[in-house]
């Protein structure tokens, strides 16, 4: 069963907001930390991280696009926060029902109707 979680790269793959959220549902369902997993604590793991991912980018002062001067291990690093902070927002959606993805394009009609291209 652990190995379901091995998952190689693979570039071209789609990952979809739907395999996160049942990846981390058996994950913490395996270990017993369901318990944990409410939506106050998600919220605060989800702020945590935000903070773990700001560390990162603090004092450097502007970042080009695409990091051009940046190591693979620094990208690395990036990847890993970024993947905590969307990992547990997906979490946290889904321990409250939530069907995220839905929502975030609905938010997206709703923003371009506010923002009209020519206004
Ligand atoms: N109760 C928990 C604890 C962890 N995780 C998962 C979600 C995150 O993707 C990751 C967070 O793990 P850590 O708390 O170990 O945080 P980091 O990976 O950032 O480690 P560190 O803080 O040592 O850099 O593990 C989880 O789902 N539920």
């Amino acid at each position: 069963m652990e190995n379901s979680y091995e998952c190689p790269r693979k570039p071209n793959k789609d990952v979809s907001l739907q395999e996160l959220r049942d990846r981390l549902a058996e994950f913490a369902e395996a270990r017993g930390w369901d318990q944990y997993h409410s939506p106050r604590n998600l919220l605060l793991a989800l702020v945590g991280e935000v903070g773990e991912l700001s560390e990162i980018f603090q004092w450097k002062g502007e970042v080009a696009r695409g990091l051009p001067n940046w190591t693979s291990a620094d990208k690395e690093h990036l990847e890993e926060e970024l993947s905590d902070v969307l990992l547990y927002l997906v979490r946290l959606a889904d321990v409250c029902g939530l069907d995220l993805g839905q929502a975030a394009l609905t938010k997206i009609v709703k923003n371009s109707r506010k923002y009209p291209v020519n206004k």
